[in-house]
């Protein structure tokens, strides 16, 4: 098997990084910081450039079988593996607190979050907030209540939710092998490593084993799903062996010794054909004003701007923005549900809170979340 080359990587600003359970117990004696040191070290090393990083960590359920006489095994009943991980998620966010002088924050999600506009809005915004507070955060499945999600244990398909949520520019998982090879390096001793590629082929899913297999079934396979996942969003996935230092120190500088799979397109070009093949749920008439600003300067839509609201959506729809006239000038993902919008149209952003009684920020469709037609 012949090893990884090392290459260097384009320079980010955000990421997102995903750390398995094989990584965190990898004795089975619950957690361990052996693996987690180096990791954490590199997250550290990348704060220190001014880079921000989100931690996506598994671990709960193999923390929590230490931590009560005659643990479930596995195969027991679906709420003895969810009360091991409520029991195990505590210790999880003290092996992560005890690396870092920020505070680390507990983000729990489930995928029904993160399908639901209104909510994986409010996760993101959370989640943007606590990077700008200079915050760690530290994001698992809440398995309590993801029933689906804990059986398939699927923390790699998050991590790229996240990778998307937050804007990353890279998702990095770390992983008990240098990296993706040409088969499974355990089963295949001439398995060739695959430094890099564009996107995710069949040919590559191919690599991580068919069905039925252990690779099938979590492995490799999840984390190209991942991948897959990641690159329609215009994120970059670099999959690099957990276990080793150089391989973490090394990282801290933009060097790889692993497997970096490119996104198949920009971000803005990803977050543009999602909005413009997006359903629409209703409209909104701005004044000429709002058209200018949005044509020529790249700004938000301010409330103050929108003359009137047609038809009913909720927050985190899209919904499509008008002239006077009636032609469409943009589209976008609205940050307040149409009755919302018609209290606050025409009225200035401070008004909001008076309003409403709460606010999602001074936009009603922000600039980042904006296609111009
Ligand atoms: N093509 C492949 N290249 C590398 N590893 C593979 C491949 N196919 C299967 N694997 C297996 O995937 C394992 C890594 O996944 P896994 O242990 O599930 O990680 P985690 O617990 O971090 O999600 C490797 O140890 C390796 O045996
Ligand atoms: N959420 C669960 C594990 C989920 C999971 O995806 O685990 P892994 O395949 O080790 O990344 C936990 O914290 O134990």
């Amino acid at each position: 098997m012949s090893a990884f080359r090392e290459q260097r990587l384009p320079p980010w600003r955000r990421a997102v990084l995903k750390v398995g359970s094989s990584l965190l117990a990898a004795d089975a004696h619950g957690l361990s910081p052996r693996h987690a040191l180096g990791l954490a070290q590199f997250v550290s090393a990348s704060r220190t450039q001014g880079r921000e990083v989100v931690i996506v960590s598994s671990g709960a359920v193999a923390a929590g079988r230490t931590l009560v006489p005659r643990a479930p095994e596995a195969g027991a009943p679906m709420a003895a593996r969810q009360a091991l991980a409520a029991l195990g998620q505590a210790r999880l966010m003290a092996l992560w607190q005890r690396f870092f002088e920020v505070p680390v924050a507990q983000v729990l999600l489930t995928h029904d979050d993160l399908r639901n506009r209104r909510r994986y809005l409010n996760a993101r915004a959370t989640l943007l907030e606590l990077l700008r507070l200079g915050a760690l955060p530290v994001v698992n499945e809440n398995d309590t209540v993801s029933v689906d999600e804990l059986k398939l244990g699927d923390n790699d398909n998050l991590a790229a939710i996240v990778a998307a949520l937050v804007n990353a520019d890279v998702l990095f998982i770390a992983s008990d092998v240098d990296g993706l090879y040409s088969a499974d390096p355990r089963l295949d001793p001439v398995a060739q490593p695959v430094q890099a590629t564009l996107g995710v082929s069949p040919e590559l899913m191919g690599f991580a084993g068919g069905a039925g297999t252990r690779s099938g079934t979590g492995g490799m396979r999840t984390k190209l799903e991942a991948a897959a996942r990641a690159s329609a969003a215009g994120v970059d996935t670099v999959i690099f062996n957990g276990t080793r230092q150089d391989v973490h120190r090394l990282l801290a500088e933009d060097r790889l010794l692993g497997t970096r799979i490119q996104a198949e397109r920009s971000r803005p070009a990803a977050r543009k054909h999602w909005l413009r093949n997006a359903p629409v749920g209703g409209a909104l008439a701005v004044d000429a004003g709002a058209v200018e600003a949005l044509r020529t300067r790249g700004a938000s839509l301010l409330a103050g701007g929108v003359r009137e609201v047609v038809g009913e959506f909720a927050r985190g729809d899209v919904v499509e923005v008008r002239d006077a006239g009636g032609g469409a000038v943009a589209r976008g993902l609205v940050q307040y549900a149409a009755a919302d919008v018609r209290r606050i149209a025409g009225r200035h952003s401070r008004d909001i809170d008076l309003l409403l009684g709460y606010n999602y920020g001074e936009s009603v469709v922000h600039r980042d979340d904006l296609v111009l037609l």
